[in-house]
């Protein structure tokens, strides 16, 4: 199938769960796709076969993102800290992110989702570099979801080079220090592709699966006021029953940014 550069997919009816409300649906969902290697072992598997069941999962959640009408994904795929896994591992776990975009680009192109890849990517391979590039290249102009890969990945490491920028700029004169905001700083953030003219490239909730308590290195400026969503299920098992769970939690919370509400009694 020819991959042209203009498949933003026409407005696409939007199919909600009962219970769902529309209106209060995060607009950005982040994704910590922890467990896989734990799955695989209660079952007798090596680890490998737990990502290739993993980057089943992240297909399925990146389809009901689109057919729940979300619009931005983002998915901890590797981090800055998982260079140090065995080399086996690593290697195999670059080989599948590069399948994944290759035996995924038809459908990306199809139903309008836009590939974006943030981290350290002069770490990966050549040819996951190159496949990676192309993807983004040939799916820029699609809108109706963006898929946000992150791939050799810190957050701390982002914060760093978001400073870097800034210094730079200071340096050629070309801004004072005291010019220096909080949005200024968001746009060299690598997730300022994520943003759009009226929203911040901030997840509104961010799941965790596995049962571990914590956010390991990923999006830790933009995750200031996510809702945060934990559960026991490996990455592997997380399909539409565990997604709802969580937005239905989600659609629970109150959510105040710092804030009092008008009508609170003091
Ligand atoms: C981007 C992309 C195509 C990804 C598809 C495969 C995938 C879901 C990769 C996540 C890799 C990873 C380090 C998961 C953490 O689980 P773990 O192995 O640390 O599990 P454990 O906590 O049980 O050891």
């Amino acid at each position: 199938m020819p991959l042209s550069n203009s498949t933003s997919a026409p407005a696409a009816e939007v199919l909600l769960p009962e219970g769902l409300r529309s209106e209060s649906l995060p607009r950005h969902v982040a994704l910590v796709m922890d467990g896989n290697s734990r799955w695989a072992a209660a079952r007798g598997l090596p680890p490998t076969d737990g990502h290739e069941h993993g980057m089943r999962a992240l297909m399925r959640t990146v389809r009901l993102c689109r057919a729940w009408g979300i619009r931005v994904v983002t998915a901890f795929g590797f981090s800055l800290e998982n260079w140090n896994r065995p080399k086996a591992e690593v290697d195999f776990l670059m080989a599948l992110i590069e399948r994944f975009i290759n035996d995924n680009l038809a459908e990306f192109m199809r139903e309008g989702t836009r590939l974006r890849i943030i981290g350290d990517r002069s770490r990966l391979p050549i040819s996951v570099q190159k496949t990676a590039r192309d993807a983004e290249e040939a799916t820029r102009n699609n809108s109706r979801l963006d898929l946000v890969l992150a791939i050799s990945y810190s957050g701390r490491m982002d914060i760093v080079q978001a400073c870097r920028k800034l210094a730079q700029k200071v340096d050629a004169k070309l801004l004072r220090p005291e010019d220096i905001d909080e949005s200024m700083f968001a746009d060299e953030l690598q997730t300022s592709c994520a943003a759009d003219e009226s929203s911040s490239s901030c997840p509104d909730l961010l799941i965790r699966t596995s049962g571990e308590l914590r956010l390991s290195n990923f999006l830790l400026w933009q995750s200031a006021y996510s809702e945060l969503f934990f559960t026991d299920t490996l990455w592997p098992d997380f399909g539409e029953a565990q997604y709802l769970q969580a937005l239905t939690a989600f659609q629970s919370r109150d959510r105040r940014f710092g804030a009092r509400k008008h009508n609170a009694a003091l």
